[in-house]
């Protein structure tokens, strides 16, 4: 016999329960199950390929042709009891929890003549990033690694690239603190490992400060272009954290042990131009014609044939890979026990009391 309606239900109830995030290939047969089963063959135009992500579960419904709503149903239930075994023990709003698929404008998702924008938007908080962006951004770029683009660009909305990690998810989170931090260095570790595995050149258009992971995840990047109004600060210390995104390997790679030492451990901000000096910009630009140059370079080089670009860029990378795996991971690992450490606390404290502005 089939699922029945209250099956289904449960099923669904269970999703909102994963203790881990299932990866967007599983979130995408999630979502086309589920429009199957309540709304039966895909019904809605193909969107167009601006939009990647849309497009992305467009084609994941579109591709269940006919299969009756309560085939669907039933699949949809032994999905998702193979992804939940125990649905004991979750944290409701733990990072990767309670996710399906990106609907929040947070992050905007752009193709156009070759290129792949992954935009922050959220300019009344500085695009800070909550966990829900951090989800949605490897949702974007699984989208892109596989799209028609020939480069993929990260920028930002209004006058910040991003002040990094949005320093009240550490508010958000219920439950043990340690297994929060757990789960959160997973999700960290996977985040950063999307930049490393990255398979077509990476490009950060940076129109203003990049604070965080937004500045350390840049030296995974394959180039970096910045307004000259783009700031580069890592305020870790004063957060009681340590370096992430690569960046305790990266940055003395890039600018020197001396420099990065001054940036990563005492939290110095540097502007473009020094960051171009050091090695971590590749070019900087006047902000009143940053747009307007930056985006015609990157139309021209767009059209460039891609597997040469692809297949360039890995011979760049290849020999680094493992090296920045087992970085990200150490990284992660020292950082799962920082977030619970005293220093930390005090640190996301004076931000959240305003006593501190870093
Ligand atoms: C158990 C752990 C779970 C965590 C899971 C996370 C997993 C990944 C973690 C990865 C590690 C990443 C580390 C980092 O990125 S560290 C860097 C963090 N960023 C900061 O420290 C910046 C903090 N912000 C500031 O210092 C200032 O806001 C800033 C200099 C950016 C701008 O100052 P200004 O005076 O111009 O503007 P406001 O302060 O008034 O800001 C406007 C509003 O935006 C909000 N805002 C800005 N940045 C952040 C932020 N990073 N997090 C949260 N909110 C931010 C600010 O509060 C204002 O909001 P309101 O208008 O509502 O007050």
């Amino acid at each position: 016999m089939g699922a029945s309606q209250k099956d289904f239900e449960n099923a669904m109830n269970q999703v909102k329960l994963l203790k881990e995030d299932p990866g967007n290939d599983a979130k995408l047969k999630l979502y086309a199950l589920y429009k199957q089963a309540t709304e039966g063959p895909c019904n809605v135009p193909e969107p167009g390929v601006l939009n990647s992500i849309s497009k992305a579960k467009w084609d994941a419904w579109n591709a269940l042709g006919s299969l009756p709503k309560e085939a669907a149903r039933q699949d949809y239930v032994e999905f998702v009891s193979s992804l939940s075994p125990s649905p004991k023990s979750c944290s409701l709003e733990g990072p990767g929890a309670n996710r399906s698929l990106p609907e929040s404008e947070d992050i905007v998702v752009t193709t156009e003549e070759n290129i792949t924008t992954i935009m922050f938007n959220r300019p009344t908080k500085k695009n800070a990033l909550t966990n829900e962006m951090y989800q949605d951004i490897m949702l974007a770029m699984k989208a892109a690694s596989k799209d028609n683009s020939t480069i993929t660009v990260f920028t930002g909305s209004g006058d910040y690239y991003s002040s990094g990690n949005d320093l009240t998810n550490f508010m958000k989170i219920s439950g043990d603190l340690k297994q929060v931090a757990k789960e959160s260095s997973i999700t960290l570790r996977k985040f950063v490992d999307s930049f490393i595995d990255f398979p077509k050149p990476l490009v950060a258009v940076v129109n203003g400060p990049a604070m965080g992971i937004a500045a350390t995840v840049l030296g995974l990047f394959d180039a970096v272009y910045a307004s000259n109004r783009a700031t580069f600060h890592t305020p870790f210390s004063g957060l009681g954290l340590t370096p992430e995104g690569c960046s305790s390997y990266t940055f003395p790679k890039i600018m020197g042990r001396a420099k990065a030492t001054e940036m990563l451990i005492f939290g110095k901000k540097i502007t473009a131009t020094e960051a171009c000096a050091q090695g971590l910009v590749t070019e900087v630009f006047p902000d009143d014609s940053f747009q307007k140059e930056v985006w015609a370079r990157l139309k021209a080089y767009a059209k460039n044939p891609p597997n040469a670009m692809r297949i360039g860029k890995q011979l760049i990378r290849s020999t680094e890979k493992e090296n920045l795996h087992a970085v990200n991971a150490e990284e992660c690992r020292v950082l799962q026990e920082r977030w619970v450490s005293e220093e930390c606390m005090n640190g996301i404290q004076n931000f959240l009391s305003r006593k501190a502005k870093l």
